[in-house]
């Protein structure tokens, strides 16, 4: 028999919150090898193997079909998949991990309120100061989709792996975009988001794979699976998620 492979967060903001939902859902997850183990198991559901996996990496593995079912943010799943989501299926919102995706520059950049006036900015500061506007970012496929549907091409990404807010101050960017939830580290760091500046709304999320092989012993795992969680799934069906 084929074991569904589920993948939930090893680490991070989404670890314990995910825990949480599956054991609500009378889903405990075990980890039978210990805290540093990879693997685990879940008692209602012996066939299910689980992999503790970055929430990043979820996203990717998702995409690739190398995991059937996975726990991690949309903000990831769109980066991840360059050429749109059509490789995954969001099966279920977790309601946890809310965070929006944002372009964020200096207040004191005050006329500039909306994307069509970062447009004009970029082309400006590129006759200025002789160099691209650049913007910070670990979304870099966010990003460069967003900007080109606003029109914004005199740019360049400076990808950034951790504090992206402090860029604009240290001079490493001009700009940022990033992931923010109340918002204070945007204010800390004076920064604002232009009234059309949110990329995206993103939220935890049960996400199956459509490229993964989907045998009729996992399909059936995964109708158990749904079933734990069948209050507030709406209609999803297996062969929807899996077609
Ligand atoms: N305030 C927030 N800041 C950052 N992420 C948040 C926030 N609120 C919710 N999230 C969600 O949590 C995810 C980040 O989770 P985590 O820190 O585990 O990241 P990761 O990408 O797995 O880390 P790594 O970069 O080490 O692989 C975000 O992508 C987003 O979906
Ligand atoms: O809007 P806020 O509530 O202020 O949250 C936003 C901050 O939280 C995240 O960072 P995190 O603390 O996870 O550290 P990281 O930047 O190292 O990922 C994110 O990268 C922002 O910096």
């Amino acid at each position: 028999m084929s074991s569904l492979l589920l993948a939930v967060p090893s680490k991070g903001r989404l670890e314990q919150d995910t825990r949480d939902a599956f054991e609500k859902a009378g889903l405990k997850i075990d980890r039978p090898g210990g805290a540093r183990s990879y693997l685990g198991t879940i008692e209602a559901l012996p066939e299910v193997t689980v992999r503790f996996l970055s929430a990043s990496e979820i996203a990717r593995e998702l995409i690739s079909g190398k995991i059937d079912l996975g726990v991690t943010g949309e903000d990831l799943i769109h980066e991840a998949a360059e050429t749109g989501i059509n490789q995954v299926v969001i099966a279920k919102p977790l309601n946890f991990g809310q965070a929006d995706v944002v372009v964020a520059l200096p207040n004191s950049w005050i006329d500039v309120t909306a994307m069509r006036d970062l447009a004009d900015v970029a082309s400006d500061f590129r006759h200025r100061h002789g160099q691209w506007l650049r913007v910070a970012t670990k979304y870099v496929n966010l990003t460069r989709r967003y900007f080109s549907t606003h029109g914004i091409a005199e740019y360049r990404i400076v990808e950034s792996l951790g504090a992206t807010e402090a860029a604009p101050a240290s001079g490493a960017a001009e700009l940022i975009v990033d992931i923010t939830s109340s918002g204070s580290t945007l204010r800390a760091n004076e920064l604002k988001v232009p009234e059309d500046g949110v990329i995206l709304k993103s939220e935890a999320n049960l996400v199956a794979s459509k490229t993964a092989n989907w045998s009729e012993d996992k399909k059936a795992q995964l109708q158990a699976l749904l079933d734990h969680f069948r209050s507030g799934l709406g209609d999803a069906t297996v062969s929807e998620l899996t077609a």
